[in-house]
């Protein structure tokens, strides 16, 4: 079995991307991110995305707003940085308050900025394969894939999760790679029965270890994406002690996907600077 480490996809990336950036110079290219209410994962990405970006030598903004602001509060804030012209790039994390309406906010974010790919502007290039941002966790698992030389072309891709931000652009993208695609969801009925079929199988459903070693047909590879809170311990979406013994290759949570999330960010801050 093959562990599918973050770093060494992080690194790589990094590497190119921090010549042209020096050549830019320190804290010029420069990201915010919005972040409203208490979200788990959303805080931890912003923590993450925060060190990560000032490492890198980016100029970095964090507009937090509490649980209890209201949408014209929310919209207020998103565009004063949408109007920064010091600010390349905008990243409005999910999930906000439950009041907040997310849709609407969205498509007031300027495409331009949109480095995680949410609006419907972004969205339409990406699906019609004219360019544009995609999100980047998408990005991420077919980064690791390309880095560790799993070939998608000819396999069977079992996607489980159909969000906008990973379930639906991953299946895009797989598909765009010449894998074969199946995309579960919440109303498949014969899941164990799909994710068996997967030569690689990418978990995006937000549920702990709800893919175990029974589902996985033996040398799979697994992509998980999942970010989830299991008795104080952060877990992925898959039983990763047991299902590790029948997979081929699979990336730990964490240090899987989500280290090279952070890292796509920054290559799309820097396309957002250069547009
Ligand atoms: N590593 C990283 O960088 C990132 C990780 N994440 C993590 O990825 C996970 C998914 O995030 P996100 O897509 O935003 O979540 P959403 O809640 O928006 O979507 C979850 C999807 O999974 C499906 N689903 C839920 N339960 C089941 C089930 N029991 N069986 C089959 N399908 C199911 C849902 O189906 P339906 O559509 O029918 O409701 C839905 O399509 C989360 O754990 C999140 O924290 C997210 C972003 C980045
Ligand atoms: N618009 C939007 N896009 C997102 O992509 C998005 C979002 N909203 N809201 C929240 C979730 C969560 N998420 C994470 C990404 C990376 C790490 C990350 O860097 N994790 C490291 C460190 C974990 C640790 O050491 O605890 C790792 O997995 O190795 C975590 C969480 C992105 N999300």
């Amino acid at each position: 079995m093959i562990e599918l480490r973050g770093k060494a996809v992080a690194d790589a990336h990094k590497a190119i991307l921090q010549e042209k950036v020096a050549a830019v110079g320190d804290s010029v290219i420069t990201m915010a991110v919005l972040l409203v209410g208490e979200d788990h994962g959303a805080h931890m990405y912003a923590t993450f995305m925060e060190k990560t970006a000032k490492n890198f030598g980016y100029g970095f903004v964090l507009k937090q707003l509490p649980e209890t602001a209201t949408q014209d509060e929310v919209v207020a804030a998103l565009q004063e940085l949408n109007n920064d012209a010091a600010v390349h790039g905008i990243l409005p994390l999910m999930p906000m308050p439950k009041h907040i309406d997310t849709e609407a906010l969205i498509d007031m974010l300027d495409p331009k900025k949109d480095i995680d790919g949410l609006t419907t502007y972004n969205i339409g290039l990406v699906t019609a394969g004219k360019g544009g941002f995609a999100p980047c966790t998408a990005k991420a698992c077919m980064a690791i894939l390309n880095h560790y030389d799993i070939p998608v072309e000819g396999k069977h891709v079992v996607v489980i999760g159909r969000s906008q931000v990973i379930g639906k652009p991953v299946a895009l993208m797989t598909l765009g790679a010449h894998g074969t695609v199946t995309m579960c969801h919440s109303r498949t009925p014969d899941l164990a029965e799909q994710v068996k079929r997967g030569d690689i199988v990418i978990a995006a459903a937000g549920r702990a270890h709800m893919i175990t070693a029974d589902m996985i047909k033996p040398g799979a590879v697994v992509i998980d994406v999942g970010i989830n809170e299991l008795e104080g311990k952060t877990v992925g979406d898959v039983d990763y002690e047991a299902v590790k013994d029948i997979a081929s290759a699979i990336t730990p949570v964490p240090g899987g996907v989500g280290s090279v999330t952070t890292t796509m960010m920054l290559e799309a801050v820097y396309e957002a600077y250069h547009a």
